[in-house]
This record gives structure tokens, C-alpha cells and sequence, in this order.
């Protein structure tokens, strides 16, 4: 408000509901969150043991459901591509004693492991890992795959294995039962003088991601960012133009494309935004049918939200015009009216069936 020398400013005189501020309080035992977010959590279905990713997650709020969904057992990988927010899964994970989550640093436009040439630090050759290297067959295994080092794509087995060998490398060195540098204990040193440091948090460090391997995920949940016209109040929903929200549909759909191949064949990938706008909802799912024959919708549990739209749009976005759902798939996604009865934000949820080929 004091960043704008003329505009509106609201003061808020009366509370429409009389809950208290619950910062601090109750830590690690209530985590506030709107309907429509903890019915996504439930539409996936998490069932323990199952291995989830999360592609938006921060600040976790989805990602925190998920995991109690699975009683904590099994892997909620939460990713997000700001290093702070990176810290604020750890920390709400942390907080509430949640250790099935691994959050890492990633942009989820470069999720697929198989998309990039292999860049290998050197750290990882024999040599540097210490004594009982020839002991772990994950690592060399990984390292006898001799293109792993020359900057050709990787194949999936490759792939696979070095997401091995980087585990592996974490357990043994990382882990500090097999080798510790000097570097490392006057890292260390450092750290028990001065704290914690930028990376660090009481809920761990905030590491980066290389990626996954394709088809390893029994569910991914895409939260994607969006135009957020959905949420209430929003006092500057005005300021979006039709180009930015053009282009929030265009970065959705290319998030999309990289979490459709990280399920594996018969794994479920749910869609969700928080915003009304059909250009980043219904338009996404009619994008994703026509563009992956190997995906169907899926009816939700629970069903709480109303029918998608179906049709299109007559407004020229500068490409096209946009179509959305058709007749027959309108009840097969839910849509959460802000102006309804049932008083939740504006919200979208698409449930879809993987069947790779
Ligand atoms: C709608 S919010 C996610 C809310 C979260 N799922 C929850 O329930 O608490 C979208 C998040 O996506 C992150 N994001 C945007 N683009 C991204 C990208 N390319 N890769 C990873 N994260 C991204 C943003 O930093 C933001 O935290």
C-alpha cells in the first residue's frame, strides 16, 4: 500500500468470521487450508507405499495432505523451482513430522531426466568416492554405463542408474560413513559456529533435483501456477490482460507435457488450478485428450464441485480460439464456483487415467 502513490486502499473494520490468528499456535498439529485443495489431495488417491510427485508444491499444502493421506509411507517427491519455497515445504514437512517428503529445487519444465545431456560432476567418478566405491554395485554399474560421460542423451536404463548411482553416492559419501573430506568437516565446523545458513532450515537443506525418470510415478499432481482469479478478495484481478492469461495456458500446457510422461502406464495424473478462467482449465483438458490418445478422464472422489464447461471460446487469444470440454466430459471434472452456495474459492480439479502404449 505504501509502494503506490495513488489507488485503492481497504481497511479491514470487521471480521467476517471470529477465529483467532493460529500463527505459532498449535504447531505441527492444524494447517489451514481451503476445501477445493484437500478434495485435490483426496482425488488423487494416495495410497501408502505408492511413490507421488508433486511438480508445484511449495508452500506444501497439497503435498503435507498427500503424505498423511499415505500415513507417511511411501515418497511424496514435492518440487518447486523457488529455492525459499523449496525451504517452506521442508519446514511445514518438519513441522509436521512428515519424513515420506523429499522436496527439491527443480523447474518442472525440465522434469524428464532423458531431456538433458548427461552432466556428470566429476565427484561422481570412481576415483573421488573413496575405498568402498567397488562395493556398491548401484554405483558401478552406473559408472561402467560409458555414455553416462559423454554428453549423449540419456536412455532410460541410463537414466535409471544414475538416479542410482546419485543415491547411492548421497548414502555412502553424503551420509559420511565412508569418506569425509577435510572440505566437508570445515564445512561443518563453520556451520556449528555460525548456523544453519541459506540452505538450511529445521526442516532440512534444500537440495537440487537432475530429474526423473520417465514412467516412474504411480500419480503426479500438477498444481500449476496460474492466474489465481479464483482466490477471494483479489483486489487487483483487474490487472490481468487477456495476452498474460493466454500465456498462463501456454506455460500449463508445456508443465503438462512433462508430467504426463513421469506416470507410469495405468498411474493417474490429477490437474488443478486455482483459477476460473476455462483458457487454463477446460481448455487444458481438451489440449491433453487431443493430445495424448493414452489419457482418459476419470471420475472423482469426492464430487463436491460443479460440472466443467463445455464449448469454447469466441474470443481470438491471439493463436485461436480455444475449445473446452465436450458434451458428456463436463461431469467428469469439478469446477468451484467462488459466487456459489458452496462459498470456496475458485478452484478446478481434472482427473486422468494413464495408459502409456
Ligand atoms: C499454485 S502454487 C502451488 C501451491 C501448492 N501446490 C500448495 O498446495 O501448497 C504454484 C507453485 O508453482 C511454482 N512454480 C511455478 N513455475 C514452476 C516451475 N517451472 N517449476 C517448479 N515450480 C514452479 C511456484 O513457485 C508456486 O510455488
Amino acid at each position: 500500500m505504501f509502494k503506490a502513490s495513488k489507488g485503492v486502499a481497504v481497511e479491514m473494520i470487521e471480521r467476517v468470521y471470529e477465529l483467532p490468528a493460529f500463527h505459532g499456535l498449535l504447531e505441527g498439529k492444524i494447517f489451514l487450508q481451503n476445501l477445493p485443495s484437500i478434495v485435490t489431495a483426496r482425488v488423487l488417491d494416495p495410497h501408502p507405499g505408492e511413490r507421488i510427485l508433486d511438480m508445484c508444491a511449495a508452500p506444501g499444502g497439497k503435498t503435507t495432505a498427500i503424505a498423511v493421506l499415505m500415513q507417511d509411507k511411501g515418497e511424496v517427491v514435492a518440487l518447486d523451482r523457488t529455492h525459499n519455497k523449496v525451504l517452506d515445504i521442508l519446514n511445514l514437512a518438519a513441522e509436521m513430522r512428515l519424513t515420506c517428503i523429499k522436496a527439491y529445487k527443480l523447474d518442472a519444465l525440465k522434469c524428464l531426466l532423458s531431456d538433458r545431456p548427461a552432466v556428470i560432476s566429476p565427484h561422481l567418478h570412481g576415483e573421488s568416492l573413496g575405498q568402498d566405491t567397488a562395493n556398491q554395485p548401484c554405483i558401478s554399474e552406473a559408472l561402467s554405463e560409458k555414455s553416462l560421460f559423454s554428453g549423449a542423451e540419456l536412455s532410460s536404463k541410463q537414466s535409471y542408474l544414475m538416479t542410482q548411482a546419485l543415491d547411492c553416492f548421497k548414502k555412502t559419501v553424503g551420509g559420511g560413513h565412508t569418506y569425509r573430506s577435510k572440505a566437508l568437516e570445515r564445512k561443518e565446523a563453520r556451520k556449528a559456529k555460525n548456523g544453519p545458513g541459506r540452505g538450511q532450515t529445521n526442516g532440512g537443506r534444500a537440495v537440487n533435483a537432475m530429474g526423473f525418470v520417465p514412467k516412474t510415478f504411480d500419480r503426479v499432481l500438477l498444481d500449476a501456477p496460474c492466474s489465481a482469479l479464483g482466490l477471494r478478495p483479489r483486489l487487483f484481478a483487474g490487472e490481468e490482460t487477456l495476452e498474460g492469461l493466454r500465456r498462463h495456458g501456454a506455460y500449463q500446457r508445456k508443465l503438462f507435457d512433462q508430467a504426463v510422461q513421469l506416470v507410469r502406464p495405468g498411474g493417474v495424473l490429477v490437474y488443478s488450478t486455482c483459477t476460473i478462467n476455462p483458457g487454463e482449465n477446460e481448455a487444458l483438458v481438451r489440449y491433453a485428450l487431443d493430445t495424448y490418445n493414452f489419457l482418459s478422464l476419470t471420475p472423482q472422489d469426492p464430487k463436491i464441485g460443479g460440472p466443467g464447461l463445455v464449448g469454447g471460446s469466441d474470443v481470438f487469444d491471439g493463436h485461436g480460439f480455444r475449445c473446452w470440454l465436450r458434451k458428456g466430459e463436463e461431469h467428469l471434472v469439478q469446477r468451484f464456483d467462488p459466487s456459489g452456495p458452496l462459498d470456496t474459492i475458485g478452484f478446478f480439479i481434472a482427473k486422468f487415467k494413464v495408459e502409456h502404449v
